[in-house]
C-alpha cells in the first residue's frame, strides 16, 4: 500500500494539460487562459469626466475678493458623444459622468459645488476654486495600449471576465473541459428510478460522480452500469475511450466479480492500486489505452471521498489549473475520532469557526457505506496512519472542502 501523497503524486506526474480552444468570452468563467492577453488600446480610451458637473479651465474658478467665479454655459456633452465645441476662457460646458473632456477643459467641478438658476442655463457659479486634472480620468489611467493584462494560466472568474470585455477580447483562448465517463459496476446496481428488487442497490455513486465531476469543471457523461462480467466492462469500456478520462466506481477490490483492475490490465496498465487511507483503500490508477482511468471503490463514502483526493486534482490538472488541492486547516475535535485503524482515517465533518479557531463536530457514523455521513460534512478531518484515536480536544488537520484549492 503507498501513502495518499505518494499516489497523488504519481498519479499527477502522468497527466498533462488538455490543449487550447478559442471560444466566446461568456463561456470562459471557471477556465484557464492559454495565452497572455495584451491590450490593443488605452484604456480608459480617451480623458472623461468622474463626475456629472461642468468642464472648464481651472484658471477660471479662481475667486475675486471672495466672490464665486461666473462662466458662460456653452452646451451638454452626455456620455458616448464627442463634442466639436472649445472651452474658451470664461465659459463651461455641462458635462456627464463618463463624457469626453472637451478641448481647452483641464477640469471638472461636480454639480453639487456650483450655482445655476434653473429658468436660465446660460451661466453657472463656480463655489470652490479648483486645481488642474479634477474630476478628470486621463486615458490609459487603467490600461496602457500594449500592456499585458492577464497572463497565460490565469484561472477566469467573473472579475477576470470583466477586463477581457474591457479590452474587446470576444473570443479567448483556454484549456478545454475534459470529458470524463462515469462508469458504475455490480450486477446489484439499478437506476434511481427503478423499484428495490431483493439483492439490488439503487446508482447512487453514478449521480454523485456526475455531480461531482461538474463541479470540478469537467463535463461528465454517465455511461450508465456495467454488470459483473469482462464482456460488459469492455463494452462499456469501449465507450468510455472516446473520453479524455474514465471514472468507474465499484469492482477494484479483491473480490471475484472485482474485474476493473483485470480489464486495465488487458487493455492498459495499473500504475498503483491499494492506498494506506480509509475509507478508499481499493482505489486503483492506470489507463486503458492512452486514457486515464481512476478506478474508484464501490462503497458511497469511499468513491466520494477519493473523488475529493484524487478525481479533482486530476480534474483540475487536465484543465491547466496551478492550485491542485483543498487548504488544510489546524482545528480542534469537539466530539473526538473513537474508530480504530492502521490507515489513515479521513473523517467527515462540519468545521465552523469559534472565538478564532475552527472546531470540528464529525457527522456520525463513519462506515463506508453510510452515505449520510456526507451530508453536512464540509471538511475531511485527517487521523494519522498507526491506530491513533483522537480524544475530544485534540487537534488535528483538516481537508476544507469548500474552501478554493492553494
Ligand atoms: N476481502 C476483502 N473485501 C473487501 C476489501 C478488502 O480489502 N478485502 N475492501 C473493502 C473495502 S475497504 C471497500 S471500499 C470495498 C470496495 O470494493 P469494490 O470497489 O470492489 O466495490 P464493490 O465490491 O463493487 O462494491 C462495494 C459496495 O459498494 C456498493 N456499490 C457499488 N457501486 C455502487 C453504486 N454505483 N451505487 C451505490 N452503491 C454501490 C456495493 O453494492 C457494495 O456494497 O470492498 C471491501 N471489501
Ligand atoms: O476503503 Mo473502504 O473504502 O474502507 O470502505
Amino acid at each position: 500500500m503507498i501513502s495518499v501523497e505518494e499516489a497523488q503524486e504519481r498519479m499527477l506526474a502522468t497527466i498533462q494539460p488538455l490543449p487550447a480552444i478559442t471560444i466566446a468570452l461568456a463561456e470562459a468563467a471557471g477556465l484557464v487562459l492559454a495565452e497572455d492577453v495584451v491590450a490593443k488600446e488605452d484604456l480608459p480610451p480617451f480623458a472623461n469626466s468622474a463626475m456629472d458637473g461642468y468642464a472648464l479651465r481651472s484658471v477660471d474658478t479662481r475667486m475675486e475678493h471672495g466672490r464665486p467665479a461666473r462662466l458662460r454655459v456653452i452646451g451638454t456633452i452626455a456620455a458616448g458623444y464627442v463634442t466639436e465645441q472649445a472651452i474658451e476662457p470664461g465659459t463651461a460646458m455641462r458635462i456627464m459622468t463618463g463624457a469626453p473632456l472637451p478641448r481647452g477643459a483641464d477640469a471638472v467641478i461636480q454639480i453639487e459645488l456650483t450655482r445655476s438658476d434653473p429658468t436660465d442655463s446660460s451661466w453657472v457659479e463656480i463655489l470652490q476654486e479648483v486645481a488642474p486634472g479634477n474630476n478628470i480620468r486621463a486615458a490609459g489611467e487603467d490600461i496602457r495600449r500594449g500592456q499585458r493584462v492577464l497572463s497565460q494560466g490565469s484561472e477566469i472568474g467573473p472579475w477576470e471576465i470583466g477586463v477581457l470585455a474591457t479590452v474587446g477580447q470576444a473570443r479567448v483562448k483556454v484549456i478545454r473541459r475534459p470529458r470524463v465517463a462515469i462508469v458504475s459496476t455490480g450486477d446489484e446496481i439499478i437506476d434511481v428510478g427503478e423499484p428495490l428488487q431483493p439483492g439490488k442497490i439503487r446508482n447512487s455513486n453514478g449521480y454523485l460522480l456526475e455531480a461531482a465531476v461538474r463541479r470540478a469543471g469537467a463535463e461528465p457523461q454517465r455511461l450508465g452500469v456495467a454488470r459483473d462480467t469482462e464482456e460488459s466492462l469492455r463494452q462499456v469500456f469501449s465507450q468510455a475511450m472516446q473520453h479524455d478520462l474514465i471514472i468507474t466506481s465499484g469492482g477494484v477490490s479483491v473480490g471475484e466479480f472485482d474485474l476493473v483492475k483485470r480489464i486495465m490490465n488487458e487493455q492498459g496498465v495499473i500504475d498503483f492500486w491499494q492506498i494506506n487511507m480509509r475509507p478508499g483503500k481499493p482505489l486503483a490508477f492506470g489507463r486503458i489505452g492512452q486514457v486515464p482511468l481512476l478506478g474508484l471503490p464501490g462503497n458511497p463514502v469511499s468513491a466520494a471521498v477519493t473523488f475529493e483526493l484524487f478525481g479533482r486534482p486530476l480534474i483540475r490538472k487536465l484543465l491547466g489549473h496551478r492550485r491542485l488541492y483543498r487548504p488544510l486547516v489546524e482545528v480542534t475535535v469537539e466530539d473526538g475520532v473513537s474508530e480504530r485503524t492502521p490507515r489513515r482515517h479521513y473523517v467527515r465533518a462540519q468545521v465552523r469557526r469559534e472565538q478564532g479557531r475552527f472546531v470540528a463536530r464529525t457527522t456520525g457514523h463513519q462506515g463506508s457505506h453510510i452515505t449520510t455521513s456526507l451530508l453536512n460534512a464540509n471538511a475531511l478531518v485527517i487521523v494519522p496512519e498507526g491506530g491513533k484515536i483522537l480524544k475530544p480536544g485534540e487537534t488535528a488537520q483538516a481537508i476544507m472542502l469548500d474552501w478554493p484549492e492553494e
